[in-house]
């Protein structure tokens, strides 16, 4: 049986400015957003019938249809029901290493990897716009997730312009296990609470989705000037998750209070915290800090980096 593995990594939110509201329930967003180093592998292998199963390591993972990863192979199978026929179903295989519901984009990079299998166990040659087309129907951050890198993301997420890649940047993750955050309940709450100052002019609001290209975060990047990177992280989500759950917060403090950390933010609708730190060194020395002063093994931390690819095939089988 023919399989492929890939690596799928995780993302952070550089920059999240929630611009307006949409008819269709979702919101107008200028984002950048970043591959780092922590990833999923997942396989995928060919079945001799035409079934979609998903194994999965991690316990709070489902492996049911409300799987993104298995909702990606069903949209694979119902787009191309003659590939299906001729290949069979498929497998998945998900080693997860990035925390579950996060704001990592952990759902997300694993669809997006299941796609990029697909396009491969099939035969199908789709190019990495179509599959970022297809992403886009399974969630905001999929086409991101395929495309990987350090990109510049509008519409609800799913309008992407590449960034030139950043030279390493060293990061230290943060999230406490049993803390949950809802995306859908963190855009709902934001626009109960600061809908009201939403731009209304749809030119204008063409406009400020235009002007995150010449952004100072933009220009950091253009640069490559992490001072410049770190003094410009925002993330709009920040307003209404860090008052509801005080031990982001907490993280934040800490955080901001240790030698080598250049910045801290949130990553998406969280609860993940992240520091930007200027070393390999200095953040294998900020995680033993951080734990030193939270011993909880609720919280988990890593240490991980900036990446410049997203969806990468690691060995293919038969
Ligand atoms: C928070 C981020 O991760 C930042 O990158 C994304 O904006 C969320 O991306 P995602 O999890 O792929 O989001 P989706 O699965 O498309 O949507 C989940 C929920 O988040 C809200 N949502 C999402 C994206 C967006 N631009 N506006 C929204 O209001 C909607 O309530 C939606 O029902
Ligand atoms: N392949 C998957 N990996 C992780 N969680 C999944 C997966 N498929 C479905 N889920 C469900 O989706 C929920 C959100 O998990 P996920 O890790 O994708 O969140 P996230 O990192 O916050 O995503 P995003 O940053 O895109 O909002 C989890 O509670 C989990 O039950």
């Amino acid at each position: 049986m023919r399989s492929y593995t890939l690596i799928a990594p995780a993302k952070i939110n550089l920059y999240l400015e929630i611009i307006s509201d949409r008819t269709d329930g979702y919101h107008e967003l200028a984002m950048i957003l970043q591959s780092i180093g922590l990833a999923d592998e997942i396989n995928v292998q060919s079945l001799s019938n035409q079934m979609i199963r998903v194994n999965c390591n991690h316990p709070q993972v489902p492996t049911d249809q409300s799987n993104l990863a298995y909702r990606a192979a069903e949209l694979m199978a119902t787009q191309f029901p003659q590939a299906l026929a001729e290949y069979g179903g498929v497998e998945i295989t998900i080693n997860k290493h990035i925390p579950v519901a996060a704001g990592l984009a952990g759902g997300s990079t694993n669809a997006a990897a299941v796609l990029v299998g697909i396009d491969l166990l099939w035969n199908l040659g789709l190019t990495k716009s179509e599959l970022e087309e297809l992403g886009a129907t399974l969630g905001s951050d999929v086409p991101f997730c395929v495309a990987g890198g350090t990109v510049i993301a509008t519409g609800r997420g799913e309008q992407l312009s590449p960034l030139p890649n950043l030279d390493t940047i060293y990061i230290v993750l943060a999230k406490y296990r049993s803390l949950e955050v809802s995306t859908a309940w963190a855009y709902k709450t934001y626009r109960q609470e600061f809908g009201s100052s939403y731009l209304r002019d749809t030119e204008n609001l063409a406009a400020r989705a235009a002007a995150v290209h010449s952004a100072p975060i933009v220009k950091g990047i253009l640069n490559k000037d992490i001072g410049e990177i770190a003094q410009k992280l925002h993330n709009d989500l920040e307003r209404v998750v860090l008052p509801a759950y005080p031990q982001v917060s907490q993280l934040r403090e800490l955080f901001s209070a240790q030698q080598g950390v250049l910045a801290t933010m949130m990553s998406g609708s969280g609860p993940t915290v992240f520091a930007l730190v200027e070393s390999e060194e200095q953040a294998q020395a900020v995680k033993l800090q951080i734990r030193a002063a939270v011993p909880d093994e609720d919280l988990e931390l890593f240490v991980t980096q900036t990446v410049i690819h997203g969806i990468q095939v690691t060995s293919s089988m038969g």
